[in-house]
């Protein structure tokens, strides 16, 4: 997927190359804004560096013209040209190195800032956009793209601002020293520009060839790592050595022709075009040399030139040898500003503050796409402290109709109130602080049960602790090794599904929560870890709202009221008894259903299924 949105996006830079300097010139300057005063001291820096530097062979010629050739042994003066010439070169050292520190760290912390920028606004992002978004694609926008804001940087700064600077000044120096010659050594600039056109079109495809290549590697590794039982159960490790060397082969020829192209087309053709201007220079001082001797004043220019001549050519090499990556940098730019002007999800700027948790759905009708309406007029009255329990096939409206209560969606047609406030119109943070989740999958960070538990938030080591023992997973917990501190390894490896499920729960009641949603939380666990979720459960009611999607109808058999989605509508309403006598009712249907799977599945728990 990765290898495809890079060709994709090559193919684009090279459609639409003014969106892209655009994009860049965008992200480089909202980089730079907090920067302005240490860019703009840069690149006084980068000026007074390169005109001290362009002052050395003006230096030289000054002494061969008035010193060397006359033989005029003149030695203060000689010294005291020496010495300038000496304190300027240090001079000139010592303001690239500032130059340097100080562009460096101003590229440094711009792509840190810029990172961060990224990241916040993802995490910001309305839930919509994640129906779409490629998880792999979305992390390198924010940590590899992000770097093209060093390379732009570097790129534009460093390297072509610098060597244009050079390149002035070396032309200037030499317009002022002979004009007629300067246009010879001008005519270097349309050779290497033809150069620079040749060396694209050769190594772009390489390039973007290793680029496709390398993610492959970095999609095999991890694709790898994450089915590991799969491939060692299968015995495939073999065989997928095997095809990581294959395609680190790949990898490698193809580096080598990138690197080819480098090694023909740049240092040697330039350094050939700046033997072949050298040679011109020099032809045309020997043709001046023949209608008369060569003046003193001529050697002079003679060594000014040779020397600005390498001063013309080392910027432009640079330029040339940078060009590949600034493309690169371009659209890596370009993906990341696209990201940053994604609009994030809205914030309710009222202050409206859940109360005792009571839930009011009034004729509400939902679609993802225009035409596809997904729940159906739906009418609920969830009273503060009740346990409902949402059933009904695959498909039928369950999560979404959860969605839209955690106002991941928002529904254009009917309302949904919380203790009587609109949703939309909740503050954000007492609402994330109010309705708490369980999810179906179980999200576990690479940290301490500990850290599981509190997301970050600021909850005592005693809160911690009785969420978990309210959740019924302390005595779990305080089995492993460290207890709370035990590291639970990426995605809770360590645990079982029932334990990681528990720890969920314990998570959303640490929050102290008004509401909490649970999405199939026990579809994944066995009938004893069912129980224990039943009975975490149980001790909820008259405290807070439960509003439960299950797969399993025992998890909501003592639920106050059940409602039977059915293609998005709220088709049944009640308890479990009432329900279950329904004839012919969909419920009913659901329970025979279960209770036939599980007679036909011996040895299986006896929980019914729901679908
Ligand atoms: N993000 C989405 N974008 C578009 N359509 C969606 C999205 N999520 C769900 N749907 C569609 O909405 C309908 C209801 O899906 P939903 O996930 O709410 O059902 P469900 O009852 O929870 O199913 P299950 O029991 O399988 O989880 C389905 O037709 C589904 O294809």
């Amino acid at each position: 997927m990765r290898t495809e949105a890079i060709a994709k996006a090559r193919t684009a830079a090279a459609t639409a190359p003014r969106r892209f300097l655009s994009a860049a010139a965008a992200l480089l300057l909202r980089a730079a804004a907090p920067e302005r005063r240490h860019v703009l001291h840069g690149i006084a820096w980068l000026l007074l560096a390169a005109g001290l530097e362009a002052l050395g062979p003006l230096a030289g010629k000054y002494f061969i013209d008035n010193y060397l050739l006359p033989r005029d042994a003149a030695l203060p003066q000689i010294a005291g040209l020496l010495l300038g010439a000496l304190l300027a070169g240090a001079l000139a050292s010592w303001v690239r190195y500032r130059q340097l520190v100080r562009l460096a760290g101003v590229a440094m912390r711009s792509v840190q800032r810029i990172r961060e920028e990224v990241y916040r606004h993802v995490l910001r992002l309305p839930m919509p956009f994640f129906d779409h978004a490629i998880t792999g694609q979305l992390v390198s926008r924010v940590t590899n793209d992000t770097e093209a804001v060093k390379t732009l940087y570097v790129q534009v700064l460093f390297v072509i601002l610098d060597s244009l600077i050079i390149l002035a000044g070396a032309m200037a120096a030499m317009l002022w020293l002979d004009w007629r010659l300067m246009l010879i050594v001008m005519a270097l600039v349309p050779a290497v520009a033809l150069i620079v056109f040749a060396y694209q079109r050769l190594s772009a495809p390489a390039v973007s060839r290793t680029r496709e290549l390398r993610s492959e590697l970095n999609a095999q590794v991890a694709e790898s790592i994450a089915g590991m039982p799969v491939l060692q159960a299968s015995n495939a490790t073999e065989r997928f050595v095997e095809r990581f060397r294959s395609l680190n082969m790949a990898h490698y020829r193809s580096r080598k022709r990138e690197l080819r192209a480098n090694a023909w087309l740049l240092r040697p053709v330039l350094d050939f075009l700046n033997v072949l201007l050298l040679a011109v220079v020099l032809g045309v001082f020997g043709l001046r040399a023949n209608g008369g001797a060569l003046s003193a004043m001529e050697v002079g220019i003679l060594y000014a030139f040779i020397s600005y001549i390498s001063r013309v050519v080392e910027p432009l090499i640079q330029i040339t040898m940078q060009s590949s990556q600034l493309q690169q940098a371009l659209v890596g730019a370009s993906r990341v500003q696209a990201l940053l002007a994604e609009a994030e999800a809205p914030v309710a700027t009222d202050q409206g503050r859940v109360g005792r948790g009571e839930i009011a759905i009034e004729q509400l009708s939902f679609g993802y796409q225009p035409g596809r309406t997904v729940l159906h007029d739906i009418d609920l009255r969830i009273p503060a402290g009740s346990f409902h329990g949402i059933v009904g096939h695959t498909g039928s409206g369950k999560t979404t109709l959860l969605s839209l209560l955690l106002r991941f969606y928002s529904a254009p047609v009917g309302s949904i109130r919380i203790d009587g406030v609109p949703l939309e119109a909740l503050a954000e943070d007492t609402f994330r602080a109010s309705v708490g989740l369980v999810p179906q999958e179980p999200f576990l960070l690479a940290a301490t049960v500990r850290e599981n538990i509190a997301m970050g938030r600021a909850l005592s080591d005693a809160q911690v602790e009785a969420a978990a023992r309210a959740a019924h997973a302390h005595g779990f917990i305080a089995g492993l090794e460290r207890g709370y501190d035990t590291p639970l390894g990426e995605g809770g490896a360590r645990l079982s599904v029932g334990q990681k499920q528990l720890l969920a729960i314990a998570r959303a009641l640490a929050g102290e929560p008004r509401i909490l949603l649970l999405d199939e939380a026990t579809s994944h666990i066995d009938s004893d870890t069912e129980q224990v979720v039943q009975r975490a459960l149980a001790a909820l009611r008259g405290k807070v709202t439960v509003v439960a999607i299950a797969h399993r109808l025992s998890t909501v058999r003592d639920a106050d009221r059940i409602v039977v989605l059915h293609h998005g509508r709220a088709a049944e309403l009640g308890t479990h008894a009432q329900l279950i006598d329904i004839p012919g009712g969909l419920y009913q249907r659901l329970y025979q259903l279960q209770q036939l799977e599980d007679e036909g599945a011996p040895g299986e728990d006896a929980a019914p299924q729901a679908t």
